[in-house]
């Protein structure tokens, strides 16, 4: 049996206040579940290594190390750990950027649960909280030329805040415009192919001669962002993903006529005869399997694009209310030694006031009822806005000031 810190040691004793935030000199923070005692060390950063969990059992009187399952979050000077639903701890990281700041620690979801039941030990597992409602990916797909890309650029352009482009990996040369790590991530097929070994990839597939595939990091990337995530990939990919675990809307891009499909490949001047020949000749056949696999629910006709446009965007339900009501949040919140949280009902209260910027507003209000996902990957639907005490009302529109 482990030593028990002087800190909480009476605690343990007495009558250590359940569903209570919790905090120490030592950068640790105790919560109690039931019988148990799960004790987070924050680490001080310089001494390196990752946050670590033990759990003392009142019952035996026995400190047990869990296996710790999901992507830990990196040391920090100090943290506050609040009990949600008697099954999972949220951990907010000082000084931290808001991707890096919320963390859920399960240890009693059906999650750990199964996973304690497969490996015969405490388990505890760590997902990164997620800002923002992200809705379902979406899958866009269509010939070559179709016009995928401009549809997709003009959706991203007008919701810069919402949307997130999942960047593709390719083994085909650049174009001319084209940027490494914009518009493709832009590798070798050994490099690739290897990386598809590893399962690094959430699908893949040879398109007209080339290797191209969505990477997990890559749509991971954007729903980090809380954005949603678009992925631009032929109807092989699409079909991969409609098998895999990601839940998405699919659309397919059509063009009003074949001539015209042909004319916009050749006006786009990107690619060779032989190159545009090959495309045109999958054409057919990606038509064909797009109007009748069953795999698009919606079937867009891409002939005037303004038109197309304003469908695809009826689609994704984006009216002028919606656009309005979609604020960005900040950056960052300075989480200093002093901050305190405190939950009431499903909001945690994350006050962030010092003697020297008392009057500032930094009183934060965390909104827990949308929470979705969870361990080994991302709890999402984190809300955020901030809160001033001392004007009296509270900023919905993520505006801090
Ligand atoms: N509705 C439209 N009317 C006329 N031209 C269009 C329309 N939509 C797109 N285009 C043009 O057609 C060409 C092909 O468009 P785009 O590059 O977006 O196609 P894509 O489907 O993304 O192709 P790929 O799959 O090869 O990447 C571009 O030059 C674009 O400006
Ligand atoms: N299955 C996948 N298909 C992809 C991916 N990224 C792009 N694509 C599709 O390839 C063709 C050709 O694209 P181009 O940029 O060379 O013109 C087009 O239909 C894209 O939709 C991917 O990651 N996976």
């Amino acid at each position: 049996m482990g030593e028990t810190p002087a800190f909480f040691a009476d605690n343990l004793l007495g009558d250590f206040p359940k569903k209570v935030d919790s905090k120490s000199k030592a950068n640790e923070t105790a919560i109690v579940v039931g019988s148990k005692i799960y004790v987070i060390n924050g680490v001080d950063p310089e001494s390196g290594s990752t946050i670590g969990v033990r759990i003392f059992d009142k019952t035996s009187g026995e400190w047990i190390n869990p296996i710790v399952l999901g992507t830990k979050p990196e040391p920090s000077k100090h943290h506050s750990a609040v009990l949600l639903n008697d099954d999972r701890v949220l951990v907010v990281r000082g000084n931290s950027t808001f991707s890096e700041c919320f963390w859920f620690l399960e240890v009693g979801t059906p999650f750990v649960s199964e996973q304690e039941n497969t490996l015969g030990n405490e388990v505890v597992a760590w997902s990164k909280g997620v800002l923002g409602n992200v809705e379902k990916p979406i899958v866009i797909s269509g010939p070559s030329g179709v016009g995928k890309g401009t549809l997709i650029s003009k959706l991203m352009k007008e919701f810069p805040s919402m949307f997130g482009f999942s960047v593709s990996h390719t083994t085909r040369a650049p174009r001319e415009k084209e940027q490494n790590g914009i518009h493709y991530h832009f590798t070798d097929r050994t490099v690739m192919e290897r990386e598809i070994k590893d399962g690094k990839f959430l699908e893949f597939a040879s398109v007209h001669g080339n290797l191209y595939g969505t990477s997990v990091e890559a749509v991971k990337v954007v729903a980090d962002a809380g954005k949603r995530c678009i992925l631009d990939i032929d109807v092989q990919g699409a079909r991969s993903v409609k098998a895999s675990t990601l839940d998405a809307i699919f659309i397919f891009v059509s063009p009003p006529s074949f001539e015209e499909l042909e004319k916009r490949l050749r006006a786009r001047a990107t690619e060779t005869e032989e190159q545009i020949q090959k495309r045109l000749r999958n054409a057919r056949a990606e038509l064909e399997q797009g109007k009748s696999s069953g795999l698009f629910y919606h079937i867009l006709v891409n002939d005037d694009l303004e038109t197309c446009y304003e469908k695809l965007k009826n689609i994704l339900c984006l009216s002028e209310d919606v656009k309005s009501a979609r604020k960005t949040f900040p950056e960052s919140i300075d989480l200093s030694i002093e901050h305190s949280v405190s939950k009431i009902d499903q909001n945690l209260l994350i006050n962030c006031s010092t003697a020297e910027h008392e009057k500032a507003s930094n009183v934060y209000v965390l909104d827990l009822s949308l929470l979705k996902g969870g361990a080994p990957g991302r709890t999402r639907g984190l809300n955020m806005y901030a809160n001033n005490p001392l004007a009296g009302d509270v900023n919905r529109d993520n505006q801090l000031s």
